[in-house]
């Protein structure tokens, strides 16, 4: 079997398992080439080669960036699968948007191309966004409604363009209030991100040339203005004109033009950007000329090539109120949504903040504040900030017990009142298949005597339990054991990140309910 037919009845396979499969990944799989090592081809995957210990390397070429990380987020997985059971062997597949030189390619396929650039690779403008099943849908590019001719053609609004000289542009370069801190390097990428994140990363890398608009929306205090900023630095490097709004900054400015007669000025301002960021565009819905403005000042960037990246918390479909005119053009490029981050990313995003304010902080703190603060990463970084201060003002170490009375004290911990003992009890017991019975009684077999530990841990942390009432529910210990035990697991949570991640897992749980 040679790697083309490999690919094919892969892709055959992993259609007919995934029926939910999602048009766009469907196009770049099947423009996607696989590719092995020379040295571990996929000819050769019958002979006897020290690469059936190893297994078999393949990669996966596919058109852009963004399809590369779709389909690394949700395909590769099920894609090595199949490729293991038609080679019989352990497969490692990396997925890559770049030619990768020495690789063996397929003989009776055409040659391989170049990669496509961003504007080359998506030949017409799609839609995507998620559909009930979390996948990705896409519809078709929309056709250009005639209102788009409003002051394109016969309103001048080109000659005020040209008016508009280097030193206004050079003005609106200085003006824009972009936050230093909000870069690309300083954003962390998870499930949660990824996609919006990789569609940012593609418009600053190409600004007017792939996704235009780029919408992207999500819950408060998720990173929607830290990648918009980071969209308009890059720009700014290159040397372009970026303009960063909020949508009530948008409406004061029309305000106040309408007020003093100078929409002339207000428009050649907007439309002499090459890039155009607003954020919270939710709050334009309703707002009649605000609307209209900006649907004029949306159509003169957009045919002019422009980049738009727009912010809301919400989707177009869900913002009430919009003009069915904007609604369908916020839809016309990409929609990437960012969801709350899941715990391995929050506490990735807490040691970089920790690590940029020169802060040194243990990873069992770092686990506790990740699992309190779940949906709002400014809310995580709160707490760091929060943690820092109280430390700072109380002159001591900085300790696990410290860190909870920082958060309590500072009324970001109401959970010990709603959570009790017998209920972290019971979760730790879930958690780890055993009875509660069997872990608050005798028994000493390790699957039990550590999450019984972990169980004292939790209960000490969490709840106002003294030592005492921890060991009587714990079929009458004494109270040392109980503190040798929290002490065991406060110190085993440091060094061993699988522990650390199950009490985090347990905690986050027990929050959650
Ligand atoms: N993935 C991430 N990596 C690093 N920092 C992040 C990430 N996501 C968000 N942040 C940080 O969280 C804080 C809040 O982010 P931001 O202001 O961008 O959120 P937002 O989604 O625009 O919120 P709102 O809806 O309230 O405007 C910022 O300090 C930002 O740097």
């Amino acid at each position: 079997m040679n790697t083309a037919t490999i690919w094919r009845t892969t892709l055959e396979r992993l259609e007919l398992e995934h029926t939910q499969i999602d048009a766009v990944s469907k196009a770049w799989l099947q423009d996607a080439h696989l590719l092995t090592i020379p040295h571990v081809a996929a000819d050769d995957i019958d002979a006897p080669l020290d690469a059936q210990e190893q297994g078999v390397y393949f990669t996966l070429q596919v058109p852009n960036h963004l399809a590369r990380d779709v389909i690394t987020t949700r395909w590769r997985r099920s894609i090595e699968e199949i490729l293991k059971e038609l080679t019989g062997q352990a497969v490692t597949l990396s997925v890559t948007d770049e030619r990768t030189e020495g690789l063996s390619s397929v003989p009776e396929q055409p040659p391989f191309e170049e990669p496509l650039s961003h504007a080359a690779s998506q030949s017409t403008d799609f839609i995507i966004t998620k559909n009930n099943y979390g996948s990705y849908d896409m519809a078709p590019e929309t056709t250009m409604p005639s209102e788009f001719q409003y002051m394109t053609g016969n309103s001048g609004s080109n000659d005020s363009l040209e008016d508009w000289d280097n030193e206004q542009r050079a003005n609106i370069l200085m003006h824009n209030r972009l936050n230093p801190r909000y870069t690309f390097d300083a954003f962390i990428v998870g499930n949660s991100n990824r996609l919006a994140h990789a569609a940012s990363l593609a418009v600053a890398e190409a600004p007017g040339e792939s996704y235009n608009p780029l919408f992207l929306y999500g819950g408060v205090g998720l990173g929607k203005t830290h990648l918009l900023h980071a969209i308009g630095h890059q720009g700014v490097l290159t040397g372009l004109a970026v303009l960063y709004v909020s949508s009530e900054q948008f409406t004061n400015e029309i305000i106040n033009a309408i007020r003093y007669r100078t929409t002339e000025e207000f428009r050649a301002k907007y439309r002499s950007v090459d890039i155009l960021l607003v954020d919270d565009i939710q709050f334009i819905a309703g707002k009649e000329s605000t609307e209209e403005e900006f649907f004029h000042t949306f159509n003169s960037l957009h045919e002019m090539s422009k980049q738009i990246v727009i912010c809301s918390d919400r989707p177009p479909k869900a913002i009430v109120s919009l003009e069915e005119r904007l609604r369908s053009r916020f839809e016309w490029g990409l929609i990437a949504d960012i969801q709350p981050p899941d715990l391995e990313t929050r506490m990735a995003i807490l040691r970089v903040k920790a690590d940029l304010l020169h802060y040194a902080i243990p990873d069992e703190i770092i686990a506790y504040i990740a699992g309190r603060v779940q949906t709002n990463i400014r809310e995580l970084e709160g707490c760091l900030n929060r943690l820092m201060a109280y430390q700072q003002l109380h002159r001591t170490d900085l300790t696990m017990d410290v860190a909870r009375a920082a958060m309590s004290s500072l009324g970001n911990d109401n959970r010990e009142s709603r959570l009790d003992s017998r209920q972290i009890a019971q979760a730790v017991a879930e958690y780890y298949h055993i009875s509660l019975a069997a872990m608050c009684g005798k028994q000493r077999d390790k699957h039990i005597v550590v999450p019984r530990q972990i169980a004292m841990y939790l209960i000490r942390q969490e709840t106002q339990a003294s030592l005492f009432e921890i060991g009587q529910l714990f079929g009458g210990r004494d109270h040392s054991t109980v503190l040798h035990a929290c002490e065991k697991i406060e110190r085993t949570i440091n060094t061993n990140p699988t522990l650390r991640r199950e009490v985090s897992s347990i905690r986050e749980q027990l929050l959650r309910e």
